[in-house]
């Protein structure tokens, strides 16, 4: 699914307008309509609606749900804000189909002072002052307004945004002056900024109405962002060849793990193994020779000559794929040998955990990886990495930077895990749960991956089929399991199940 900016979003609009073709006031009545049916499956016509209209498209909307509730028997209030006299064309249309209903009993247009309605508990506030053609922040009687039902005890239902919230770009933005809903219905797909940790105390429970924008135009508009869904996974699936021997499905090779970190190469390992990979050589200080072998009997060991930490690099020829840092440490006598291996390597390489940790120590280091390389930082060890972000567009940005300096891969791993593609794109994932916030997530993560590139996927596709996987297989562990008991195990052991279904 892509993600459309504001400018985008209006384009679409107008080709919708233009092919479809239909009237833009229609198409308003088209959203409203769709927006009225769901609130009425929600609230029934007992409860009091309040509706706060602003003096663009997103108003237009709110005046035209008003009157559809007001039709169906909702008792509504409308206060319509028009403090620079002048209101959108479709907006201005829908305030005089309000005055003209019946059934709206309240109509007040604010063109300079406000006397505030009361908002009670029960109450039902529909916020359309502004959606997605919010240029700057709120300030001024806006941001008082916004305080105000913040303040109140009523439930509000945002349509297409909160208002006061951008569609992308919140960096510089007020938080106390955006709404707080508990229900955003958004039109056509959700913003980018939905996507975001720190707005979900605005956005609430997101429901995204199709309002049937042109199939047509939607495909013709590039998309810098898109949702990974999974028909966009399936068709990149490898088949194993029924004549396939292990030898050509792939050899990893995984670099992990130091005295008292043994897990972290286990889980590497295995997930690597259990994500299709026909052969996993393991590379880890001598300490952890059995319990590797006993943990992860399938797979090769070649023990480090240092008994507690990594302090070679080795050659890469013999292997497809090379996944390195998961619990490697950050020692300088492993650091060292670190950047050799990622200049020596011949293949593929996964990067992650310490490794991105040394990166963010050796900053010089940075420009000598080979291109082409994926990197798996979570956003604290972005933040290191490419210093502190203020917030999670600031910190996308950067990584998309980063990716496209490198000419490689950054995963910035998180609720919607994002993929910074070389070339600009960023796909967001859609699967996973917060019970796979849990140690040793991230070395799954790298197992798999690191044995999608062994098996001949290439670099863009390891990324997208892996953490899509990787979520798919917490997502049927927490079904079963629950979120709270989930362990980085038991995602590796719904790694079967996830491919089952991908392949079914
Ligand atoms: N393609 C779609 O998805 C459709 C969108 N529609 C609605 O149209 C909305 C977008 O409409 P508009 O582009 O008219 O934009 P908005 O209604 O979001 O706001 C635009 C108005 O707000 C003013 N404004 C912007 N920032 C301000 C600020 N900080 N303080 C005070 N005033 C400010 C602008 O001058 C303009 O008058 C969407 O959010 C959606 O609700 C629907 O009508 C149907 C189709
Ligand atoms: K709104």
């Amino acid at each position: 699914m892509k993600i459309f900016t504001s400018a985008q979003i209006r384009e679409l609009d107008r080709y919708t307008i233009e092919h479809e073709p239909i009237q833009s006031i229609d198409l308003m009545e088209r959203a409203a309509s769709t927006l009225a049916r769901t609130i009425a499956n929600t609230w029934d016509s007992s409860v009091k609606v309040v509706v706060f209209a602003g003096p663009g498209n997103n108003g237009g909307d709110a005046l035209a749900v008003a009157r559809l509730l007001g039709e169906q028997g909702y008792q509504v209030a409308v206060f319509l804000f028009n403090i620079r006299g002048r209101l959108s064309p479709d907006c201005l249309i829908n305030k005089r189909r309000v005055q003209e209903c019946k059934h709206i009993k309240k109509f007040v247009e604010v063109t300079q002072e406000f006397d505030p309605p009361q908002l009670e508990k029960g109450m039902l506030v529909i916020d359309g002052l502004f959606g997605s053609g919010l240029n700057k922040p709120l300030a001024g009687g806006f941001a008082s307004l916004v305080k105000y039902i913040n303040a109140s005890p009523a439930e509000v239902v945002a349509i297409d945004m909160p208002s006061g919230l951008m569609s992308e770009d919140n960096t510089y933005n007020v938080s106390s002056n955006i709404i707080r809903a508990s229900v955003t219905l958004t039109l056509q797909q959700p913003k980018l900024s939905f996507l975001f940790p720190e707005n979900q105390q605005f956005i609430g429970r997101l429901r995204t109405l199709d309002i049937r924008l042109s199939q047509e135009g939607i495909s013709k508009i590039d998309a810098n962002y898109t949702v990974i869904e999974e028909s966009d996974v399936r068709p990149l699936l490898k088949d194993r060849n029924p004549f396939a021997h292990k030898g050509q499905m792939g050899h990893a090779l995984i670099m992990a793990g130091s005295y008292g970190m043994a897990g972290a190469a286990i889980l590497a390992t295995k997930a690597c193994l259990r994500a299709g990979a026909g052969k996993v050589t393991v590379h880890t200080p001598r300490k952890n020779c059995q319990i590797m072998q006993v943990a992860v009997p399938e797979a090769v060991l070649q023990l480090d000559h240092e008994e507690t930490i990594i302090t070679e690099a080795v050659d890469t020829e013999n292997f497809q794929a090379l996944g390195i840092g998961p619990g490697i440490g950050q020692n300088e006598a492993t650091a060292i040998p670190f950047i050799a291996q990622l200049r020596r390597a011949t293949c593929p390489i996964v990067a992650d955990a310490d490794a991105i940790n040394i990166l963010a120590s050796h900053r010089a280091w940075k420009q000598q990886l080979p291109k082409g390389i994926i990197l798996t930082p979570h956003a604290k060890e972005l933040d290191r990495l490419e210093g502190a972000s203020v917030d999670s567009f600031e910190r996308l940005t950067k990584a998309h930077q980063l990716a496209e300096r490198l000419h490689g891969y950054v995963i910035v791993k998180g609720r919607y895990t994002a993929i910074c593609m070389p070339d600009g794109h960023i796909r967001f994932n859609s699967t996973g749960n917060a019970g796979m916030a849990t140690a040793g997530s991230g070395d799954v993560l790298t197992g798999i991956i690191t044995a999608l590139l062994a098996r001949g996927y290439e670099p863009q596709h390891a990324c997208i089929v892996g953490v899509y996987l990787h979520g798919l297989a917490g997502d049927l562990a927490a079904r079963d399991l629950g979120e709270e008991s989930l362990t980085a195990s038991d995602i590796i052991d719904y790694l079967p199940r996830a491919f089952k279904r991908l392949k079914e």
